[in-house]
């Protein structure tokens, strides 16, 4: 920035295993948004290596990592951005049409993860007909659109009210035992309890990495 170099994240050296669930937190400005998105492929490091599924995400080109991002990452932000003008059903069809399913296979699929996300009957509702948690389920649906290795949230829960926070990490600790890995960022400690492992970051490095034990009753 203005010929400024900012280093984002600095010597960080994590494995996430598949079928994890785990949160990265810290303090604003510690580097957990640039950390997600270079797990995403959206951002490539200047220095150092990210390996999805083994595979280099500097090695690919931009055509590759557009397909890469596609087929291996689902990925859901604060903000839901879904299409204002679709329905939920439309909506986690697009990844699809875009991977080349055809049309009858993503309604079917669409109905599918919609059901298992609680919104089996809100399929033809648009984004302004639902919830901010109805939203982010449909944006949770959508990113598993294409059974993606790797299912990243940043914010997950920011735009939600505490309770409808608490459902939607309930959905994803029953994604986390169905068998997904998830990352997600929070920089919100007691949210980040959610996981099964908490990544604190602390200006670009990694402060802490510990495992979270089950709560009782749980
Ligand atoms: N595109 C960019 N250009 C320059 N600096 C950037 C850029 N993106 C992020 N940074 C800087 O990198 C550091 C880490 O930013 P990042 O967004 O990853 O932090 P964060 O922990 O996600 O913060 P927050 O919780 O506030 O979203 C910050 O100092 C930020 O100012």
């Amino acid at each position: 920035m203005g010929g400024a170099t900012v280093q984002a994240v600095r010597g960080i050296d994590l494995t996430i295993r598949r079928g994890e669930f785990a949160a990265i937190t810290g303090p604003s400005g510690c580097g957990k948004s640039t950390l997600l998105h270079l797990l995403g492929a959206v951002d490539i490091p200047t220095t150092g290596r990210v390996l999805v599924n083994g595979r280099d995400t500097a090695s690919l080109s931009d055509r590759e990592a557009t397909e890469f991002r596609l087929r291996q990452i689902g990925f859901v932000f604060q903000r839901f951005y879904l299409m204002p003008t679709l329905s939920a059903s439309e909506n986690v069809e697009l990844p699809l049409a875009e991977a080349g399913m055809d049309k009858r296979a993503r309604k079917a699929r669409a109905r599918e993860l919609l059901g298992y996300v609680g919104l089996g009957d809100r399929l033809d509702h648009r984004p302004t007909q639902l919830s901010g948690g109805e939203q982010q389920r449909v944006a949770i649906a959508r990113a598993l659109s294409n059974e993606p290795a790797l299912l990243l949230a940043d914010e997950p829960t920011g735009e939600l009210d505490a309770d409808t926070g608490v459902r939607l990490l309930e959905l994803f600790g029953q994604l986390h035992r169905d068998g997904r890995t998830l990352v997600f960022v929070t920089h919100d400690a007691v949210v980040a309890q959610a996981a099964q492992r908490v990544i604190r970051l602390h200006d670009g490095r990694v402060a802490s990495d510990t495992a979270v034990h089950a709560r009782s009753g749980a």
